[in-house]
């Protein structure tokens, strides 16, 4: 008997330009996003070969990962890392468009391709980035491609990529107040580890799905890259079609395309390889403890015994509670938590507070428009008042390729996606968190539960 398709599967087909047996697909690339961390080594083999680029005007550039985010303002792009302008040189060689510091446009790229309506359903985007799948809460064909990937896709607009398997994650109920996506996606990862979307793309569905915002679809979209998943899917509905209408890149037909957007389903009666429920009411806020961001547990967990390496790293001992624990440093960004939703809700946790003394708090817009929208708001006043530093759009502290970084030893509250050893700076100990539970821990100085904090 016939299944129907999945999302994935009408992708896929719609993409795909040649397939044979045993071998990768050709996959046809509508946009391709490039950033300051991956672009050099591509472009490198580009001019080797005496390529040029193919299709300019179907890229998009941004720098993020190697910009300052603290006082740039005024910063000349030579006295950056050379690799900012590095970008900005090789873009204008080649006449990509670059959204570079002090551009209206800038900000981490998967929180301005959305942002931009780069993003559509149906589309297939690459970037040379793990976290492209984010864009996939838009119904959209994102994944990440390597350096040769990236330089074939500059030649040719194609890409060699496999074919995956489908499962489907279906969320029942609604998460609770104060409770987010990311405590969401943290009990996956806690239930089914780093592996459980190897191989395969992963839909999203259900009530607890739709009920998200497109914000938080981006977060579940985001961390689903850390269960090992190439590709992430949430079936475009009219939240969707809300966020886009109105952004720059909308297209001038929009009531047309928005109708053509929501198309992009799976049959009901699509076939799924590997099928996971997981319950929304049920999640409570969750922290990390170890080396890996399935090392997750409820505030009022205790951490687990083995994992001896883990917690040798992370200097904490098996038994103690999570709930409590001191932290020298909060930060708040990253492209899973920096939209203006994330730092609403972190505003609300610290408005009519201070941080604790002695605690460092850096808030890092995602994007140049969130920083914007938050001065404008007075969510930007909420966090200087409060003791924060805010920050300039980038990835700043997630990943240290800026040139800042946490000290060794130093317990880091992050809203960022991985808690990798030396990800935060040599030594340095991340707890991965939601914005909420990031300021309340700013807040009280150790881990703490933001609930309270938002009933008050
Ligand atoms: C620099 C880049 C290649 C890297 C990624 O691919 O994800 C970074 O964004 C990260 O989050 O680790
Ligand atoms: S914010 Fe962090 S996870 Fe996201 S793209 Fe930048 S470095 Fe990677």
């Amino acid at each position: 008997m016939s299944r129907g398709k999945s999302l994935y599967d009408k992708l896929w087909e719609a993409h795909v330009v040649e397939e044979r047996p045993g071998s990768p697909g050709l996959v046809y690339v509508d946009l391709h996003l490039l950033h300051d961390g991956t672009f050099s080594k591509a472009f490198s083999i580009l001019q080797g070969r005496g390529l040029s680029v193919r299709r300019p005007g179907r890229a998009v550039a941004v720098t993020d990962h190697c910009v300052p985010v603290a006082g740039r303002a005024d910063m000349p792009v030579d006295r950056m890392l050379p690799v900012v302008a590095g970008l900005l040189k090789v873009c204008a060689e080649h006449r990509i468009e670059v959204f570079g510091p002090g551009d209206a446009r800038q900000g981490i790229v998967h929180v301005i391709a959305p942002e931009l309506g780069l993003t559509q359903p149906g589309f297939s985007i690459i970037c040379g980035d793990s976290h492209t799948p984010t864009l996939g809460a838009f119904g959209t064909l994102a994944f990440a491609v390597g350096t040769t990937q990236i330089a074939h896709a500059l030649a040719s607009q194609c890409v060699l990529v496999d074919r995956l398997t489908n499962m489907r994650v279906t969320v029942t109920g609604r998460l609770a107040p104060g409770v987010t996506a990311k405590d969401l996606i943290l009990v996956l990862l806690a239930r089914h580890g780093v592996t459980a979307g190897k191989g395969h793309a992963v839909e999203f569905t259900g009530e607890g799905v739709t009920a998200l915002s497109m914000e938080e679809r981006m977060t579940l979209c985001n961390m689903a890259a850390e269960m090992g998943a190439k590709v992430a899917l949430i079936a475009p509905d009219a939240k969707t079609v809300d966020y886009l209408r109105g952004t720059a890149h909308a297209p001038a037909a929009f009531d047309a395309a928005a109708e053509d957007w929501l198309r992009w389903r799976s049959d009901p009666d699509a076939g799924f390889d590997r099928d996971l429920t997981i319950s929304a009411d049920a999640v409570t806020p969750m922290v990390t403890w170890g080396t890996s961001p399935d090392t997750a547990l409820p505030l009022d967990g205790r951490v687990p015994e083995g994992g001896a390496e883990a917690l040798t790293y992370m200097g904490l001992t098996a038994g103690q509670a999570i709930e409590g624990q001191a932290v020298g440093r909060v930060f708040i960004g990253s492209c899973t938590n920096a939209r203006i939703e994330d730092l609403r809700l972190a505003a609300r946790v610290l408005a009519g507070r201070q941080v604790s003394p002695g605690m460092m708090l850096q808030v890092v817009p995602g994007s140049v428009a969130v920083r914007a929208q938050a001065e404008a708001e007075g969510i930007a006043e909420v966090f200087r008042r409060a003791g924060a530093q805010w920050g300039e759009p980038g990835c700043g502290l997630c990943v240290c390729m800026n040139g800042e970084a946490a000290e060794a030893g130093e317990f880091v509250a992050s809203t960022s996606n991985r808690n990798f050893p030396g990800r935060q700076g040599r030594g340095a100990r991340t707890l991965l968190m939601s914005p909420a539970t990031a300021a309340a821990t700013a807040i009280a100085g150790c881990v703490a539960d933001p609930r309270p904090y938002l009933e008050a």
